[in-house]
């Protein structure tokens, strides 16, 4: 690619600072050389829009599928950026067969959705910020990691489970001990499929390195929910299909359990009836920090620049204004919580969009699109 002149970028306007970050002069070109950037909603991008506009480069975020319904036809595209933690949207196999370069942000909002979580048990159960309690967290990668540092601030025990990765004193439990020995279990998986007996899916998911004998679609469901006691609280940030929703349903009516869903089964559409029986529920936001997000927008510029063999000169601290959000702040005064972020508010946000039993994906969608971005404590 280093030897195309003028570059054409297709991207989700969803991307935090597109223009400041894939510009001319921030992609090293020269004064006769074009950056032309069409930024569309991440779930117009599809077949007949890149047939007609043949970019170079495809920026995404987790709302466009990416892999042969898309790039079937596709002779320009050469390389593709997800300003997203999770790739469960695009077929990596696909791309590197079709020699297309594939970057994704890994652990660009970490801090952001720990402390989304943070705020949801401290929202709902004050007592923690005095009281010690255990912590389940499922999934110790970046983000759950990042929690387990959080409660052990706090003085919490964490229960830790990950079978794909060596035991220590955080990955220190079985599946069974977390769900059923924790007051709080915090879901951070990526969502993966079970094996397949198809030659090709197979070898896709060797390519990506996934273990399916730990596949975590529908991981929760109700044998899984079963073994949780009913005052232990379920939080899932990571991916809707990890819970299996109508079973999620069913357990909540029967326990009464409080649940926290960032993420929905059947996203961008959410039913009343789940909905209604949520403790907290928000639109899909807790990565949703301008620190969050803007390091997920510089992740893929650093690899598209890499890429173009070209000295990546942006930076997402020029673009930040001052933070005033601090950690230990917090830590000394929990009464200010509210202040650093009101998890309610979001709550508040997506339930009023329901509207004849359910709240549509267009407004859904319009809630993460227009959202505030908040600050993420420094830790
Ligand atoms: N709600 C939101 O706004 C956001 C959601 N996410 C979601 O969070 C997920 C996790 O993010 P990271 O921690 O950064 O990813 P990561 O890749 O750093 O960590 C994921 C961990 O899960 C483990 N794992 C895989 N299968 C497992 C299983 N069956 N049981 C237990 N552990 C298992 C892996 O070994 C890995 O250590 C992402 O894949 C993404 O889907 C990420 C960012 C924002
Ligand atoms: O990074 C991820 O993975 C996420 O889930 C994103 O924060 C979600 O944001 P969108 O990509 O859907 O804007």
């Amino acid at each position: 690619m280093d030897t195309i002149k003028n570059i054409t970028i297709v991207a989700d306007s969803n991307i935090a600072s597109l223009d400041e970050f894939f510009n001319p002069s921030m992609l090293g070109q020269t004064s006769t050389q074009s950056v032309n950037i069409v930024s569309v909603a991440g779930r117009d991008i599809n077949a007949q829009l890149l047939a007609d506009l043949q970019p170079d480069v495809l920026l995404i975020r987790s709302v466009t599928p990416v892999g042969e319904a898309l790039l079937a036809n596709n002779q320009s595209v050469q390389f593709v950026g997800s300003a997203t933690i999770g790739t469960d949207h695009v077929d990596q196999n696909y791309l590197a067969t079709h020699n297309i370069t594939f970057a994704n942000a890994a652990g660009c909002s970490k801090h952001s959705v720990a402390q989304y979580v943070l705020t949801a048990i401290l929202a709902l159960r004050p007592q923690c910020w005095q009281q010690s309690m255990t912590l389940g967290i499922i999934g110790l990668g970046n983000i759950g990691s990042t929690l387990a540092k959080y409660a052990s601030e706090l003085g919490w025990q964490v229960l830790g489970y990950d079978p794909l990765l060596p035991a220590s004193n955080m990955n220190n439990a079985s599946f069974e001990q977390v769900l059923s020995q924790s007051d709080v279990v915090s879901l951070h998986v990526p969502l993966t499929d079970k094996k397949s007996t198809d030659k090709k899916a197979k070898s896709a998911k060797e390519a990506e390195n996934i273990n399916d004998d730990y596949a975590t679609r529908h991981l929760i469901n109700a044998e899984t929910l079963a073994m949780m006691p009913a005052q232990t609280m379920l939080i899932n940030s990571a991916r809707g299909p990890v819970i299996h929703a109508s079973d999620l349903e069913a357990d909540i009516e029967r326990t009464k359990r409080q649940v926290v869903l960032d993420v929905f089964e059947h996203e961008p559409q959410i039913d009343e009836g789940l909905l209604s029986k949520l403790a907290i529920a928000t639109p899909h936001i807790a990565g949703y920090t301008l620190e969050g997000k803007l390091r997920g927008t510089q992740i893929i510029y650093d690899a598209l620049c890499e890429k173009l063999t070209v000295t990546p000169t942006q930076s997402m601290h020029a673009l930040l204004p001052l933070n005033m959000f601090l950690w230990s702040e917090l830590k000394a005064h929990p009464d200010r919580l509210i202040k650093f972020y009101d998890i309610m508010q979001d709550d508040a946000a997506l339930r009023n969009k329901t509207i004849d039993g359910q709240v549509n994906g267009t407004d859904f969608d319009g809630l993460r699109r227009d959202y505030h971005l908040r600050r993420e404590w420094q830790f």
